[in-house]
This record gives C-alpha cells, sequence and structure tokens, in this order.
C-alpha cells in the first residue's frame, strides 16, 4: 500500500450556471488512498459537488481532479438510486451482474443480514434506512477502490449507525479500500477519520491528517487583560466571559503557562471554532499543502 494520493485537486472550480455563483472556487487538495477521509462543512459548502467530481458525474467548470475511474468508484448519494419494484435479493443479484468478475457476494450480504432485512422484500416497502444500507451493499460489493459516501448515515437510527459504521470500517480496512465521507454529525466522525477536508463557501478550510490538524491547535484560556499575549499566534476564534478570555488557536511558539492554560480541542470543538469563524486562515498540511494555502 502506497499513501499516493487516491484523488488530487488542483484549482478546482464549479459554476453550475453562467449567471450563478461558485459551488467551488480554487480548491487544491490531495486526498491519501486506504484511508478514511472526513468531508466536513455547513449545508451548502461544496460537499456533494466535490464528491459528484469524484465520482465523475460533474465535470469542473476550472481546474482539475483526479481520481479513479467510474469503474473501480462506488458512490452512495444521498437520494439512493434503487429500483422499487425489485427485491433485496433481486438487487443484489443486479449488483453481481453489473460487476462481472469483482462483485463481492460476502460482503454485500454481511452487510443486509445485519440489518435484519427480509431477501424477499421489495425495495419500495423498506424504510429510508434500509434503503441506505441496501444502497451500502450494492457499493461495498462493488469492491470499489475508491468509496464516495454523502452523508451515508443520516437516516440510520444511532444504533443502527454506529453498528453499520462497523462493518463499514472493519470492511474498507481489510480491502484497503479509500473512503471519502460527508457528514455533519462530528461525533460520527471522531475515531474514525484519518483525513479531514473542511469546505465552507466553496474553499478549503481545513485540510491534512486529523491527528496533525488536532495538533496543530491549543484551546487556551486566561485573563482577558493578557490578550496582547496571542497576537503573535493564529487565532481561530476568541471569546471574552467577564475577565477570562478562551480561544482556539494555532500556537507559533511557547504561552506562558503562569498565564495561560492550555488544553487539546476535541475535533468537534476545532471544527465548530473554524465554522463559526469564517475569516479565520486556512491550515493545509500535507500534499499540495502550499496550493492550498495559497488559494
Ligand atoms: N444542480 C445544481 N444546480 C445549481 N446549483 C447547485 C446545484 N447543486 C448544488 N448547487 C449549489 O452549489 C452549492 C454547493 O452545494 P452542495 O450541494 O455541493 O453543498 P453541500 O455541502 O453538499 O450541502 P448540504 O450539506 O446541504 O448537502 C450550493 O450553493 C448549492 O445551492
Amino acid at each position: 500500500m502506497t499513501d499516493d494520493p487516491v484523488i488530487e485537486a488542483t484549482g478546482l472550480g464549479v459554476r453550475y450556471s453562467r449567471r450563478g455563483g461558485w459551488a467551488l472556487r480554487d480548491c487544491s487538495f490531495g486526498l491519501p488512498a486506504h484511508r478514511v477521509c472526513a468531508l466536513v462543512g455547513p449545508n451548502g459548502a461544496g460537499k456533494s459537488t466535490l464528491l459528484a467530481l469524484a465520482a465523475g458525474l460533474l465535470r469542473p467548470t476550472e481546474g482539475t481532479i483526479s481520481a479513479p475511474p467510474r469503474e473501480e468508484t462506488a458512490f452512495v448519494g444521498q437520494d439512493k438510486p434503487l429500483y422499487p419494484q425489485l427485491t433485496v435479493d433481486e438487487t443484489l443479484r443486479m449488483g453481481r451482474e453489473l460487476n462481472p468478475g469483482r462483485w463481492d457476494a460476502k460482503s454485500a450480504a454481511r452487510i443486509v443480514e445485519e440489518g435484519g432485512l427480509d431477501g424477499g422484500a421489495r425495495i419500495r416497502s423498506l424504510s429510508g434506512g434500509q434503503r441506505t444500507r441496501v444502497a451500502l451493499a450494492l457499493a461495498l460489493g462493488k469492491r470499489p477502490r475508491l468509496l464516495l459516501l454523502d452523508e451515508p448515515m443520516a437516516d440510520l437510527d444511532p444504533l443502527a449507525r454506529h453498528r453499520l459504521m462497523g462493518v463499514l470500517m472493519a470492511d474498507t480496512a481489510e480491502n484497503g479500500t479509500s473512503v471519502v465521507m460527508s457528514s455533519h454529525i462530528v461525533a460520527e466522525l471522531e475515531g474514525v477519520c484519518e483525513h479531514l477536508l473542511l469546505v465552507d463557501g466553496g474553499r478549503v478550510r481545513l485540510s491534512g491528517p486529523v491527528d496533525d490538524i488536532v495538533a496543530a491547535h491549543r484551546l487556551i484560556s486566561g485573563p482577558a487583560t493578557a490578550s496582547a499575549d496571542l497576537a503573535s499566534h493564529t487565532v481561530v476564534e476568541s471569546r471574552t466571559t467577564g475577565r477570562l478570555l478562551t480561544a482556539l488557536a494555532r500556537p507559533h511558539g511557547p504561552l506562558d503557562t503562569d498565564t495561560w492554560q492550555t488544553d487539546d480541542p476535541s475535533l468537534e470543538e476545532l471544527l465548530l471554532a473554524h465554522l463559526r469563524s469564517p475569516n479565520a486562515p486556512a491550515l493545509a498540511i500535507g500534499p499540495r499543502a502550499a496550493e492550498a494555502v495559497r488559494a
């Protein structure tokens, strides 16, 4: 296994119409192969657009994106295009026929069985969450090199989500699949995702290995009167309550420990601080870091 990027983008931009605004602009990043990458951002940030580009369903208006070919990619979008009149078993048989020579019946069956789905049930009789499960079974059965998931677990109950995430992660780790997964449920990503791409307003705000991104930040608290001390660091967000100042910052050197108390932020704290501060400087760590930050 190599750490070569599975997806590489340079100056990527998408405009859906000539008069419309840019859904994505100046995006440069690399996503590592054989890893689980989280794609995070608020509504309308450009996540689905980015996944559609990676899946080869959309062409960029400007810039380039390289990704595996469509036959090696599986994409589970927000709307799951299944045939309502087919049964679960017939759907999986169709998956086998559409993917001759590479269909992994065991992986597909495992996802369906784990949800207790009746193979004879018609797709139209299934709940939204059960359909998601069938769509994921079809995607994994394809044994893709790249698995793209657009908010895959949104309509599953918390227990089903937790279990299915476990199965998905075990399966993709076993097969060295590269996964890119968008989600609004940050708690779901913590401990699962190794790489992070935060997009906001069509731009890349954070890009890099989760551990490195988290390690680059500190939660800082201390007296508001000493706020000038922070001027030499990159402050993503700061708040003053009475005499106490709390901040999320990227320190560029030691902080006076007599004045400041510092802690590791959680991934959730880090993401929320960035989302609340759209003008905070972007951070890219790893491949294409220079271009990402320049953009
Ligand atoms: N088919 C389309 N035609 C025109 N504009 C579109 C189209 N699809 C998306 N957009 C616009 O592109 C921007 C990015 O949308 P996108 O769906 O990629 O965001 P997202 O991050 O996936 O959002 P969400 O979290 O709500 O799913 C938005 O401003 C959206 O209105």
